[in-house]
C-alpha cells in the first residue's frame, strides 16, 4: 500500500492555465525531493498534498482513501507538515510548541500524559533545543525556531512527512543533521517529501526526486534519472558545473 498517491493531479496556481496531471505514487521508505525555481508551485503542491489547498482537479489519497474523504484528526495522526513560513499565533514555550504534535491522538480536553512529554523532550534533544524547551518561541532565532517545528512533527510521529524547505535557515551542521533526520525516518518505514532550494542536499538525500517547472510540466522518477545537469539547467535557467564528491554529485552555478 502507498502512503501517499496522486490521482492526475493538477494543482491551482493562481493565473495558471494548466499543468501537467500528477501521477504520483509515495511508497514508505522513500526520500522525495521537490525541486523547482520560485512560483514553480512546490508550496502549492505541498499544501495540496496535506489536504490544505483544494485541487484544481484530481485527487489525492493517503494510504489508499481519498484525503478529502477523511476528518482532519485522522489525518493529522498520519501526515506532519513542515511549514516554510509559521506565525507564532500565541505565546508559547519550546516545550508547549512540541506537545502540539502529540494533540491529534488527544481528545479535546485531554492532558498530555508523561508518554507525551516523553516523545516531545526526545524530539528536542534530537533536534538540539532541548537546553531551551523554557523559552518563548518567538524569541528565539530563525534556526531554532526552525528545528523547533521539525521537533514538533517528529513528536506528532507521522507515516508522511510533508517538509516545505526543511533546511531553511539552519546553518550547515544543522542543514546535514535535518537531512540524516528525514532519512532516518524514512529507514523506518516513514515516507518523505520535501521542497528544497539545495540541489546539492537533494541528490546527496533523496531517492527521487519531482522537478516541477513554472509552466506547470513536471516530471519525476528515481534520482539518478532526474539530476541530469542539462535538464537541471533548463528548470533553473542556470549554468552548471558538475562534481562528485563522496559519492554524490555536487551541483555548481556558473557564469554565463
Ligand atoms: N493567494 C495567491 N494569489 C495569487 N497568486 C498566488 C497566491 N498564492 C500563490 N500564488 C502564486 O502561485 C505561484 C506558486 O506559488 P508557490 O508558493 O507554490 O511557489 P514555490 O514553488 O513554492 O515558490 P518558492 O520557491 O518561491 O517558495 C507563485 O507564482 C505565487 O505568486
Amino acid at each position: 500500500m502507498s502512503v501517499l498517491a496522486t490521482r492526475d493531479l493538477i494543482i491551482d496556481v493562481p493565473e495558471r492555465a494548466g499543468g501537467m496531471p500528477l501521477n504520483l505514487v509515495i511508497e514508505p521508505g522513500q526520500v522525495w525531493g521537490v525541486l523547482g525555481p520560485n512560483g514553480a508551485g512546490k508550496t502549492t503542491l505541498l499544501h495540496t498534498l496535506a489536504g490544505l489547498h483544494a485541487p484544481r482537479s484530481g485527487s489525492v489519497q493517503l494510504n489508499d482513501s481519498v484525503l478529502g474523504h477523511l476528518r482532519r484528526r485522522h489525518i493529522a495522526q498520519r501526515l506532519g507538515v513542515v511549514f516554510q513560513d509559521r506565525q507564532d499565533g500565541f505565546p508559547a514555550t519550546v516545550l508547549e510548541t512540541a506537545l502540539i504534535g502529540r494533540h491529534p491522538y488527544l481528545s479535546p480536553w485531554q492532558m498530555e500524559g508523561a508518554d507525551d512529554y516523553a516523545r516531545a523532550e526526545a524530539a528536542l534533544e534530537r533536534l538540539d533545543v532541548a537546553h531551551l524547551r523554557d523559552r518563548l518561541v518567538s524569541t528565539l532565532s530563525g534556526g531554532e525556531r526552525q528545528r523547533v517545528a521539525i521537533a514538533t512533527v517528529l513528536t506528532q510521529a507521522p507515516n508522511l512527512w510533508l517538509a516545505d524547505e526543511p533546511t531553511n535557515h539552519l546553518d550547515l551542521h544543522h542543514q546535514s543533521a535535518v537531512m540524516a533526520l528525514m532519512a532516518e525516518q524514512a529507514a523506518k518505514g516513514q515516507a518523505v517529501i520535501m521542497c528544497l532550494h539545495d540541489l546539492n542536499l537533494a541528490a546527496r538525500w533523496c531517492d527521487h526526486i519531482l522537478l516541477l517547472y513554472p509552466n506547470g510540466e513536471a516530471c519525476w522518477g528515481p534520482r539518478d534519472s532526474m539530476l541530469v545537469p542539462s535538464a537541471l539547467e533548463s528548470l533553473y535557467r542556470q549554468k552548471l558545473a558538475v562534481v562528485e564528491v563522496d559519492g554524490a554529485p555536487v551541483f555548481v552555478p556558473i557564469k554565463g
